[in-house]
């Protein structure tokens, strides 16, 4: 029996301009399941979809870097390896930090130019970093701060199986909850790598999948 609905925010939620969907607003709305958004975004951007979607679970915020739990925050990495290394290659790469940065505490975002990404990759990988693209933004992360990780805590904190989680996603930065072994679902826009992993491909897209994803799940009928 599913117990936690683990939903990816950007290309899950929302189209490519980051535009929610308003099917999936009232999808979540009409869910008894427990929820959780778990983002590459910051903690202040999902408190806020959690206050106005309206809904009683958990958020993990920069990659499963930080949380709210039970209303309160809990920091699992820290930033001061990402943001020295952004510093550094900022000074010779094209990268350059995004708005949001302002609000991280535990990684860094950037955009950088792609013929780059082979220089950046390898120097994260020396300093124990690594990189992760959503799709939407590039994210550099502490080793073992993943989207994985956030799901292990929640299985742990609510005593729940693999079985009893389903998660859905859309890219890259789902692949390590995608690869976990729960139930798994994933829009029609999603990449060809998480349509490959996941147990239901939803022929709808950017947030009105979730009602599909959720029928066929048995969650609402
Ligand atoms: O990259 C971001 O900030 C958001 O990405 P995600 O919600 O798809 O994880
Ligand atoms: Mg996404």
């Amino acid at each position: 029996m599913i117990k936690l609905v683990v939903l990816d925010v950007d290309g899950t939620l929302t189209d490519k301009s980051r535009m929610i969907s308003v099917n999936a607003v009232n999808a979540i709305r009409n869910l008894k399941t427990k929820v959780a958004l778990v983002s590459g975004n910051v903690l202040p951007v999902l408190y806020g979809l959690k206050i106005y979607i309206g809904f009683d679970g958990y958020i993990f915020a920069e990659n499963g870097g930080i949380a709210l739990i039970n209303n309160n925050i809990e920091k699992f990495f820290e930033k001061d390896g990402p943001e020295s290394f952004l510093n550094d290659i900022s000074g010779y790469t094209s990268a350059r930090g995004i708005l949001t940065n302002r609000w991280r505490e535990t990684s860094m975002a950037f955009t950088a130019n792609h013929d780059e990404m082979d220089i950046i990759d390898r120097e994260a990988a020396r300093r124990d970093l690594y990189i992760v693209d959503s799709g939407f933004t590039l994210h550099i992360l502490n080793k073992g701060q993943d989207k994985g990780f956030a799901v292990k805590k929640m299985m742990d904190i609510m005593n729940i199986d693999y079985n009893n989680v389903l998660v859905i996603g859309d890219s890259q930065n789902d692949e390590s909850m995608f690869s976990l072994g729960t139930l798994s679902a994933c829009p029609g826009n999603a990449s060809e790598k998480i349509k490959e992993m996941s147990n239901y491909v939803s022929g709808k897209c950017y947030g009105d999948e979730l009602f599909d994803v959720f029928r066929h799940f048995d969650l609402i009928h």
